[in-house]
């Protein structure tokens, strides 16, 4: 490869998604190395005067500062956009940062957006606490119920958001339906796919218009670093997205940048790996428990929109003990091989209990209204052997009666 071919979309776009996620987007200096570098500067120098000033002015591409752009996450923002099949991507500090982002950039006050209820905790307080301090008026839906978004569509609606699968109750949203929906009226459709990851589903290709993501989880995939990343078409990432962070300064380290381009390398192995492994293991727990909410099993209300817009439904799963909170936390400090971590997309694998961790920080009527009971685990599942992880819950099972 040449030393500017990743970054050539008329050699790059023809390039099948496992190339993409090893070369695309790579730019080699003049040392020509093979791993790509970690440009770790906040700053650029220039030979002469009028450089730097015809840069600012967009008459000549370069670098001019890292909060505007920088080498390291250029790549990776390349790789991401060609993986997504997206005109351009943005990376972010977080998903966090990613999700605030996204609604930030394009909501004013006396604007309206809907999102689906099942949600992560941190984003479900940005859009019930943060948004409406700055008169954004949000609605939040059943995102099962194409009726429910539809209904909610009021003349200042201007964003759909929603995950799918979603955290942690597993609900799916058809991508499609959705966004044939919003678009009827002119509404921007967001995704975040941090659960099934790009390897697994790609919601530009069904109809949305961005994806969000929370990069820190499969695209990382070894729980090394935080990061987030929004591709989408050119005109929102470049002119909506970009002068908001460019300004507000909410951009990703260049080593971070680095940690995700390697991550990306072995992201389709990893991520088909694991959702088999979670097949597995919630095929086995749903013969011990009453209720396993994996959209992989047949069991699950919504499993035909699996084979409708996701290659396979992912790593992560829920269940949910009869004994509430008391039972969920006695089961937890009984494993011995799996991690008690309210973390995902790890190659290791994580267990945690939702209301009281990654959905703390909203109200239980809240948490219940989207369906997150006290005794309700989280099973993130990573690359060891599914008959040790199979042991592990099983002696912590019996341990509480299970
Ligand atoms: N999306 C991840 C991230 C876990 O994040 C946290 O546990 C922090 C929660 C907070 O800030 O309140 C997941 O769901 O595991």
């Amino acid at each position: 490869m040449k030393r500017s071919t990743g970054q050539d979309r008329k050699i790059t776009s023809n390039w099948r998604s496992a190339t993409q996620a090893v070369r695309g987007g790579t730019w080699r200096s003049e040392m020509g190395e093979t791993s790509e570098a970690i440009f770790m500067t906040s700053g650029y120098s220039y030979d002469d005067a009028e450089t730097p000033a015809d840069r600012f002015a967009g008459k000549i591409p370069g670098m001019t500062y890292s909060r505007t752009a920088n080498p390291s996450v250029q790549m990776l923002e390349e790789r991401i956009a060609l993986m997504e099949g997206a005109e351009a991507c943005r990376c972010q500090a977080s998903g966090m940062g990613a999700m605030s982002s996204v609604m930030l950039c394009q909501l004013s006050a006396g604007d309206h957006m809907v999102i689906a209820k099942a949600a992560f905790g941190p984003t479900r307080w940005v859009t019930d606490n943060l948004l409406p301090r700055f008169g954004i008026e949000v609605t939040a839906v059943d995102g099962r119920d194409l009726n429910q978004w539809q209904d909610a569509i009021k003349d200042n609606t201007k964003l759909f958001f929603f995950e799918t699968p979603a955290n942690p109750t597993m609900d799916l949203v058809d991508i499609a339906e959705v966004s044939k929906i919003a678009h009827a009226r002119g509404i921007r459709v967001v995704v975040d796919n941090a659960f099934a990851s790009v390897a697994l589903q790609r919601p530009l290709d069904h109809g949305a218009d961005v994806v969000a993501y929370a990069a820190t989880k499969l695209m990382d995939g070894s729980g090394r670093t935080l990061a987030g990343a929004i591709a989408g078409d050119a005109q929102f990432i470049n002119t909506i997205l970009h002068p908001y962070t460019r300004n507000t300064g909410n951009v990703l380290s260049p080593f971070n940048a680095w940690v995700v381009l390697k991550g990306l390398e072995t992201l389709e192995l990893r991520a088909k790996a694991q959702a088999a492994a979670a097949l597995d293991l919630g095929a086995w727990l749903e013969t011990r428990l009453p209720r396993v909410l994996h959209p992989g099993l047949a069991s699950h209300p919504q499993h035909d929109l699996v084979k409708k817009q996701m290659y396979a439904a992912g790593s992560i799963f829920s269940f949910e003990v009869d004994g509430g909170r008391e039972q969920a936390m006695k089961l937890l400090n009984a494993l011995q091989l799996i991690d008690i971590s309210n973390n995902i997309g790890d190659t290791k694998t994580l267990m945690t209990h939702p209301a009281s961790t990654t959905h703390s920080s909203i109200s239980p009527a809240t948490r219940a209204e989207m369906g997150v009971s006290e005794g309700m685990l989280r099973i993130s599942v990573g690359l060891e052997d599914v008959q040790d992880l199979k042991d592990d819950l099983d002696a912590a099972m019996k341990s509480v009666g299970l």
